[in-house]
């Protein structure tokens, strides 16, 4: 039986459709990045859909492999997280495209859980990130420790989409004396700020509510900066559940990188 209290079980749950992954992965091999992709996103969402279903019946779901998870609701007759107390927001294969290609470890498995009578902001109570790859799992029931400073006069380390990164951030990067880290999946990339691998993480152009709820969940239990880049809070479960830019660095960082990025948010 999994754990009972809601961080232990997002936990559970996030680490064993991490290892269910890793059987995809090894069982199929990448021959066919394509069709690995498919298997992976299927088995974990199958996974995920499932032991939910079981352990929280009456909680409602937004999983990014649903049918209609991208639409958005304007009035009418929504889904049933739009009224629910509780929802699941699940990534089951975050950076799918990393999945396929041999060696790579920077892809994920997202779990949060979203409350209504949470009392934070973006209102996520509990959260984790697999890394199955890396053979970790960073969660809200074993909150990190906040990273550690670099030395001074290291330059800012910078993670970013390897394949979407936002145009205006290497002009940014000159800007504040950064250096871009290239990295898949939004959850590999939060897990980095969280271990001091990298010292923010900024994106923006297009993203979805599962993208970034569990990373987020996390990285605010560790105590760092996490919200849109013109500064405003990041809230869950909307009527549209587009969320296309984020920061999440080190609290001393959240200041000069939100200016630096107000005349591109503004452009
Ligand atoms: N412009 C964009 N529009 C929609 N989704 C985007 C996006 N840029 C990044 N994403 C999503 O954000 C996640 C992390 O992206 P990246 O690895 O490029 O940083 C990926 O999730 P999935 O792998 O779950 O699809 C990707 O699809
Ligand atoms: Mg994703």
């Amino acid at each position: 039986m999994p754990p009972e209290s809601d961080d232990a079980f997002a936990h559970w749950l996030a680490g064993r459709a991490g290892e269910l992954l890793l059987q995809v992965r090894a069982a199929r091999g990448h021959a066919d990045p394509a069709a690995l992709k498919v298997a992976g996103d299927r088995a974990a969402h199958e996974f995920l859909r499932t032991e939910l279903a079981r352990h929280r019946p009456t909680d409602a779901v937004l999983s990014e492999e649903d049918d209609d998870a991208r639409r958005s609701w304007n009035g009418g007759d929504g889904p049933a997280r739009i009224t629910a107390d509780r929802v699941w927001i699940v990534d089951p294969l975050d950076g799918t495209r990393e999945f396929s290609e041999e060696g790579r470890a920077d892809w994920a498995v997202h779990v949060a859980l979203w409350s209504r009578s949470a009392t934070s902001t973006h209102r996520l109570a509990a959260g984790a990130v697999a890394l199955p790859a890396q053979h970790r799992v960073l969660a809200t029931d074993s909150a990190p420790p906040y990273p550690p400073a670099p030395p001074d006069g290291t330059a800012v380390r910078l993670a970013v989409s390897r394949s979407r990164p936002p145009a205006f951030l290497t002009a940014l990067a000159d800007e504040v004396g950064a250096v871009l880290v290239p990295m898949g999946s939004a959850g590999a990339k939060i897990a980095a700020v969280v271990d001091g691998t990298v010292d923010a993480y900024i994106h923006a152009g297009g993203q979805y509510e599962w993208d970034s709820a569990a990373p987020v969940a996390v990285a605010t239990a560790a105590g760092l900066h996490a919200s849109r880049i013109d500064g405003a809070p990041l809230t869950y479960n909307r009527t549209d559940p587009k969320l296309p830019d984020l920061l999440v660095c080190r609290t001393d960082l959240a200041a000069p990188l939100l200016a630096a990025l107000q005349s591109r948010v503004a452009a």
